[in-house]
C-alpha cells in the first residue's frame, strides 16, 4: 500500500507511521518502506535513526521497532553515514535502490507493507509501482490538507494512480481543524472539507479527517506510540478508523 501526496509536509509520513501503529494494535505485522530518498523521516519518527541495517543470506535485515518484530522499517536513512546527509542522485540510481528495497529486504511474513513516498509523482513513484507490481499492491492512500492548493495537487496523484493502474483506497484530509483540549470546540485553522469534496468529485472513498493534534506531533517528535498512549486525543478516532478501512479493503480482496 502506498501513501502519496501532491505537496510536501501535508502529513504523509505521519499517516504512514500511525497506520502502522494502528495495524499493529489490530494484531498485524507491518513493514514500512521509506522511499523518500532525499528526505527520509520514518527512522526519526520511530526514534531509530541511529540504527544500522546489515546483510543476511536473504538480503538486508530491516530495522525492527519492537522486540516482537511487529513493525519493521527500511529507509535510506539507515544507509547514510550521518542521518542528515543529503542524497543527490539521478533517476537510474534511485530506481535501482528502490528495486533493491522491495526485492532484497528480508521483510519476512508481513500482513502489510506501507510505502512512504516523496511528494509529487517523480521517478521514485514510478519505480516503486513497477517494483511492487508483482506483489499486487492493495492500493494507494492520498493525503491532503484542506487548503485548495493542496487539494489541487492531489488531482495529479489521482491521475498518476489511474495511469499506473493503482487502486485508490481513499483520500485522507490531514490537519483538518484543531480541537481545543479544554472545551473540545473545533476551529478550522485552514479551510475544511476540501479532501471530502475531492473524493466525492473523483468517485473514490473518503477515509476521514485527521485534526491537528499537539499530542500527535509530540509523540512523533519523541518516537512514542501515539495509538497506544493517547486513545483519548482528538486525532485517535480518525486514525483508527482509517486503519479499519484498510483492514476492510484487505479482507474484501482476499475473500
Ligand atoms: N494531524 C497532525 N497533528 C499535528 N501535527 C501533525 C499532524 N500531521 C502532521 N503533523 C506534523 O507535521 C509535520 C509534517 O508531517 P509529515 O512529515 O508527516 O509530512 P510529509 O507529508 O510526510 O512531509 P514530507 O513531504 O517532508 O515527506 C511533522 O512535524 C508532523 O509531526
Ligand atoms: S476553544 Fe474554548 S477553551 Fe479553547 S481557547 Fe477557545 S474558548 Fe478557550
Amino acid at each position: 500500500m502506498l501513501v502519496l501526496s501532491g505537496k510536501g509536509g501535508v502529513g504523509k509520513s505521519t499517516v504512514a507511521t500511525q497506520l502502522a501503529l494502528a495495524l499493529r494494535q489490530a494484531g498485524r505485522k507491518v513493514g514500512i518502506l521509506d522511499v523518500d530518498l532525499c528526505g527520509p523521516s520514518i527512522p526519526r519518527m520511530f526514534r531509530v535513526q541511529d540504527r544500522d541495517v546489515h546483510q543476511c543470506d536473504s538480503g538486508w535485515v530491516p530495522v525492527f521497532v519492537d522486540q516482537e518484530k511487529s513493525i519493521s522499517l527500511m529507509s535510506i536513512g539507515f544507509l547514510l553515514e550521518k542521518p542528515d546527509d543529503a542524497v543527490v542522485w539521478r533517476g537510474p540510481k534511485k530506481n535501482a535502490l528502490i528495486k533493491q528495497f522491495v526485492a532484497d529486504v528480508a521483510w519476512g511474513d508481513l500482513d502489510f507493507l506501507i510505502v512512504d513516498t516523496p511528494p509529487g509523482t517523480s521517478d521514485e513513484h514510478i519505480s516503486t509501482v513497477e517494483a511492487l507490481r508483482p506483489y499486487k499492491p492493495l492500493g494507494a492512500i492520498l493525503v491532503t490538507t484542506p487548503q485548495e492548493v493542496a487539494v489541487g495537487d492531489v488531482r495529479r496523484e489521482l491521475t498518476f494512480c489511474k495511469k499506473t493502474g493503482l487502486r485508490v483506497l481513499g483520500i485522507v484530509e490531514n490537519m483538518s481543524g484543531f480541537v481545543c483540549p479544554h472545551c473540545s470546540e473545533c476551529t478550522n485553522v485552514f479551510s475544511k472539507g476540501g479532501g471530502e469534496e475531492l473524493a466525492k468529485y473523483a468517485g473514490v472513498p473518503f477515509l476521514g479527517s485527521v485534526p491537528l493534534d499537539p499530542q500527535l506531533s509530540q509523540s512523533l517528535e519523541e518516537g512514542r506510540d501515539f495509538i497506544q498512549e493517547f486513545p483519548k486525543s482528538s486525532a485517535f478516532p480518525a486514525l483508527v478508523h482509517i486503519a479499519q478501512q484498510v483492514l476492510d479493503s484487505a479482507s474484501q480482496r482476499s475473500s
